[in-house]
């Protein structure tokens, strides 16, 4: 799908962590995000990054403000229409969920079932058709070697690549992609990050990524927003973001989160299923 404004559009944003949820966790967010562009979000825990994916993902209502997501506002329209703009991106969580007994090749075709009708679905995942597609993306993230394995006999990371793979195949035009690399070691961690990076730009789709590696942000985005307390504390060019910038957008926070930023988060809750693919 070809958008002529922005991909998404947040105006005086305010929203909650969670579908229903009255407490805004955002507040007053202003964004711009064109066709095409790669931002990374960053902050320290409980800044909001996942609240902001979720609410551009229109899983969440907005609390106040507005909200465009490929030139449309998804709640001035029916929910049918709703559902029909949520295929149209994919919502990476951090924790893909994965129904313990599929597949791999399975669960990686699953990320182009919004773009196919019923039958084809079904056929997909009993009989997967297009091994080959789920066999290059897996390729991409270093996973090829695991095509027919059962998605309950790998490990965290490589569940966490699976959920990647998924995105790859998905003709999704925004890609809304949550801490990626939670559970990946640095080598593989820029490996997989750039194996996304260049499909997103050699296929033309809007990428925003959460993250909390500072490090890959800076070196990888041309663009970051950081988030502290639930409201924008830095948007613009990765160059000018400083180490100053840095500490004092982690100032206060735990340790452990300092050093997340840094290098490697720990694990953490997944995103609700019913919000991701
Ligand atoms: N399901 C929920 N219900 C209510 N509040 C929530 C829920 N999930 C998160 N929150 C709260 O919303 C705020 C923002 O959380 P969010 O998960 O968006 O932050 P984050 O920046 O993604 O954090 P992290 O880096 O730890 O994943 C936090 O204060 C958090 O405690």
């Amino acid at each position: 799908m070809t958008v002529d404004g922005p991909a998404v559009e947040l105006r005086g944003l305010s929203a909650g962590a969670a579908p229903g949820a009255s407490r805004a966790v955002l507040r007053g967010i202003d964004l711009r995000i064109q066709p095409r562009e790669q931002v990374a979000v960053i902050g320290p825990s409980g800044a909001g990054k996942t609240s902001l994916l979720m609410a551009m993902a229109c899983a969440v209502q907005p609390l106040g403000g507005s909200l465009r997501v490929l030139d449309r506002d998804p709640w001035a329209m029916s929910s049918a229409q709703r559902q029909a703009l949520r295929a149209q991106l994919f919502l990476a969580p951090q924790v893909p969920p994965l129904p313990p007994r599929q597949r791999v090749v399975a669960a990686v075709l699953a990320g182009r079932l919004p773009s196919m009708g019923l039958m084809q679905s079904v056929l997909q995942l009993w009989h997967p058709t297009q091994a080959q597609l789920a066999q290059e993306a897996l390729s991409r993230v270093d996973l090829a070697d695991k095509l027919w394995d059962r998605v309950d006999r790998l490990s965290g990371g490589e569940r966490q690549r699976v959920g990647l793979a998924r995105l790859l195949v998905s003709q999704a035009g925004l890609w809304l992609v949550d801490e990626p690399l939670s559970a990946l070691d640095p080598a593989r961690a820029g490996r997989v990050m750039d194996a996304m990076l260049d499909a997103a730009a050699r296929e033309g789709r809007t990428l925003v990524c959460s993250l909390h590696q500072v490090a890959v942000a800076r070196e990888r985005f041309k663009r970051i927003v950081a988030l502290r307390g639930g409201e924008v504390f830095y948007d613009g060019p990765s160059a000018g973001l400083d180490d100053a910038a840095v500490s004092q957008l982690y100032e206060g926070s735990a340790d452990d989160d300092v050093d997340r930023a840094a290098n490697q988060p720990p694990s953490a809750a997944a995103l609700p299923e019913a919000m991701c693919r």
